[in-house]
């Protein structure tokens, strides 16, 4: 049996149990259930805090896990990363009240306050900068009017947190961040059960990135047609029962579907469809 770690509160729990069900996965019914069996897919899943998800891994009592990124490095644990899935996408920066400062370089003799020690510690190491961290739980943000601290260091998003605390960022961020699956590292990475996990959240992702298109074309049109879709392998062109006509299959990038629609209309293509795709394997 596959066992899987799984946020069980925050940002990433939400989206994470979403990814899951849609892979097919059983999940828990209600937030206050630990540890999930789903024993026709043979997997184990414990609900854990988001910032422990890594160090269980490294210890190898579970197989895998689903955290963030930045949570990842800033535990230090011997995990890595093996699939980034695409939500619960945010930077790491430093931000302060408007005149404190101006990049990184500023920052000696201040102190700055941040729930990401290890990032923090280590970014200032690297860039020889001797300031202290005092470490918060979180809303970080109002460390700063508190007098508990010069400076912050924290997730970004959309910046409101920042702008209602009348703060702004400085210098260039610290890191880009996004949840991701880790598994200890070194760890057997053609273990059949992971690498079917893994194609399952795959799948998801290119469902919910890419949709079918369907298209009829000239003969003549062709070429033009299939360099504007491509598909990942190559289309399928079926012959139609006009002659000098073609069926047209392909998958191409959701956010790009209606300019491609646009562009195959315009060089004759016609009957454009577009359709989800609910599950696939690559
Ligand atoms: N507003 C946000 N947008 C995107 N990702 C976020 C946001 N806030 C936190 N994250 C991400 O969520 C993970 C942190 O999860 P965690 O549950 O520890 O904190 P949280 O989401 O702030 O929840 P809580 O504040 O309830 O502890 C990190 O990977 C972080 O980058
Ligand atoms: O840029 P934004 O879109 O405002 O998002 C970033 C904020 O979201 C998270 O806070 P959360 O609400 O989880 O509270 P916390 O600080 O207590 O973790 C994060 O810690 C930032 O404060
Ligand atoms: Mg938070």
């Amino acid at each position: 049996m596959l066992r899987i770690a799984v946020p069980n509160k925050g940002s990433l729990s939400g989206p994470a149990a979403d990814m899951l069900h849609e892979a097919g996965y059983q999940q828990r019914r209600e937030s206050k259930e630990l540890r999930i069996v789903d024993p026709e897919n043979e997997v184990e899943f414990f609900y854990l805090r988001p910032r422990d998800i890594a160090i269980y891994v490294s210890s190898g009592r579970l197989d895998i896990g689903i955290t963030g990124r930045d949570l990842l490095i800033d535990s230090g644990a011997n995990a890595e990363e093996i699939l980034p899935l695409g939500f619960a996408r945010s930077t790491f920066r430093y931000a302060t009240k408007p005149g404190t400062a101006n990049g990184v370089a500023d920052l000696n003799g201040m102190t700055v306050a941040t729930s990401y020690e290890g990032i923090v510690a280590k970014h200032l190491a690297d860039n020889g900068i001797d300031a202290s961290v005092v470490h918060l739980d979180g809303a970080v943000e109002t460390a700063i009017e508190l007098g508990v601290a010069e400076v912050i260091a924290d997730v970004v998003e959309t910046g409101t947190s920042l702008r209602n605390a009348g703060l702004e960022v400085i210098g260039e961020p610290i890191m880009k961040s996004e949840a991701i699956v880790v598994r200890r590292t070194g760890a057997d990475a053609e273990e059949p059960k992971v690498q079917q996990f893994l194609r399952r959240l795959q799948g998801v992702l290119v469902a919910r990135t890419y949709v079918m298109m369907d298209y009829d074309c000239r003969v003549e049109q062709l070429e033009k047609a299939v360099a504007l879709t491509p598909g990942l392998e190559s289309p399928t062109v079926s012959p139609l029962h006009n002659e000098g006509w073609v069926a047209v299959r392909a998958m191409v990038p959701a956010r790009e579907a209606q300019r491609i629609m646009d562009d195959l209309y315009a060089i004759g293509a016609r009957a454009i469809l577009t359709t989800a795709i609910h599950a696939c394997r690559l």
